[in-house]
């Protein structure tokens, strides 16, 4: 057994979101989201399965804060939901809306948590989508004007905070794959929202500086490490483009200002070109403090012609699985991440989210014996602590996800939580992870 321990400055955290967790879809002026109307379109959910309730974080956040304080984090990363500050999307800021975070921010800071917090994570409001969503370079206006908003009511509150969530689910999963909202299935479209969400994300670092906002600003990825399943050229330039797919078409734009030409190049065979205006690129690469890196799994990839978009298929070679079918692929993000460090120079690093879904059994007195996902995060604490020991300037790791929650397409059939959310009674019980993790966090590290 050797002992793993963490720099003493090292942020322990856990993540949710605000359509996951919140529920009170129409209350205190909340205007619909995107996911709204997805999840109440038949077949596009499990089970029919939508955010009008979920764990009613929007009454129970108390409850929340008081997990979060016998966990023993350092940080709380959530989400704000845009519908409840613009029903409409832009317009007459709802005051209603902003109390709550009010509530949840100096609730945090009273348990000496400190927020941080993500402005786009997925509920864009429904008013904007029916003029055309991240499609619509205007949307991009209404974004910063929402992030201002923010930025000024929570100034010296909230310290960290975080553009985008997963722009590449934002853009391929959601207008090219369609399995997320709004569900189209356009390259074209995909790829323009891709660039919008970025041109977004550049402008609203832009007003933060502009109005000298206190603390640190960054945005989050989520990177898949993906490789050849053989050394043959053409088996290394597949899994080359679908890992770029993932993963240099966000952080290229953002670090360097350019989009990998190779891959430019692919999708313009596909049909499909980036709506570059002057001036974008320097805005999308606006220097950040941190990157947030969300981390679930990698795998092997090899040619096969007319598979996919990129002629790569995924090959198994005997991962263990989540419950999503996920690779369990530890190494994975030692690999992702010293391949950013290596690219992308020194910008402090966040693993955002990392976790795990598996099939979760309480028991009769309400105890959920997740060995799997105690598992799951006792391999990646161990790359965590690698990564720290190669020089990789990772700063803090946030859990997905505190509570069990709505996990979009798979409705609540898919739990991540490391603490379990009883969906009829709505009361949280922690799982064994939840106890291993604050056993982490209290020592600073565990034994291997
Ligand atoms: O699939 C698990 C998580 N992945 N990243 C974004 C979150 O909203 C998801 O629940």
């Amino acid at each position: 057994m050797a002992r793993i321990d963490f720099p003493k400055d090292f942020v322990w955290g856990t993540a949710t979101a605000s359509y996951q967790i919140e529920g009170a879809w129409q209350e205190d002026g909340r205007g619909p989201s995107i996911w709204d109307t997805f999840s109440k379109t038949p077949g596009k959910v499990f089970n029919g399965d939508n955010g009008d309730v979920a764990c009613d974080s929007y009454h129970r956040y108390e409850e929340d804060i008081a997990l979060l304080k016998k966990l023993g984090v350092k940080a709380y990363r959530f989400s704000i939901a845009w519908p409840r500050i613009f029903p409409q999307g832009t317009g007459e800021v709802n005051e209603k809306g902003l109390d709550y975070y009010r509530k949840v921010v100096d609730g945090l800071i009273a348990a000496g948590i400190e927020p941080c917090v993500t402005l786009y994570h997925w509920d864009l409001p429904q008013a904007l989508q029916d003029k055309g969503g991240w499609d619509n370079r205007d949307t991009i206006d209404a974004f910063v004007n929402y992030s201002e908003v923010i930025f000024k009511a929570f100034n010296g509150k909230i310290k960290q905070w975080i553009t985008f969530n997963e722009t590449w689910c934002v853009s391929f999963l959601s207008n090219y794959l369609g399995l997320h909202a709004p569900g189209n299935t356009d390259l074209q479209l995909a790829v323009n929202v891709a660039h919008h969400c970025m041109v977004a994300h550049g402008e609203a670092v832009k007003k933060f500086r502009e109005l000298g906002i206190e603390g640190e600003i960054g945005t989050t990825h989520n990177l898949y490490w993906f490789e050849p399943y053989s050394t043959s050229p053409e088996d290394a330039a597949a899994a080359r483009r679908n890992r770029a797919f993932n993963n240099e078409w966000f952080m290229e734009p953002t670090f360097k200002g350019t989009y990998p030409q190779f891959l430019v190049d692919w999708f313009k065979g596909k049909g499909a070109e980036v709506p570059i205006l002057p001036g974008d690129m320097e805005t999308i690469s606006q220097k950040i403090d941190f990157i947030g890196v969300n981390f679930y799994s990698g795998g092997f990839g090899r040619y096969k012609k007319d598979e996919g978009l990129f002629d790569c298929e995924e090959v198994q070679v005997g991962f263990d699985k989540t419950y999503m079918d996920w690779n369990v692929y530890a190494d994975g993000l030692y690999k992702v991440l010293s391949w950013a460090h290596e690219e992308y120079g020194d910008t402090p690093i966040y693993i955002t989210e990392n976790g795990a879904c598996y099939e979760d059994v309480l028991t009769e007195d309400n105890r959920v014996h997740d060995v799997l996902r105690k598992e799951y995060f006792k391999k990646h604490f161990i790359q965590c602590h690698r990564l720290i020991e190669s020089g990789v300037p990772l700063k803090g790791y946030f859990a997905w996800s505190l509570l069990d929650n709505f996990e979009w397409a798979e409705g609540y059939r898919k739990r991540f939580g490391i603490v379990y959310t009883n969906y009829e009674t709505l009361e949280r019980y922690p799982k064994d992870s939840y106890y291993f993790i604050q056993d982490v966090i209290k020592n600073n590290g565990f034994e291997a």
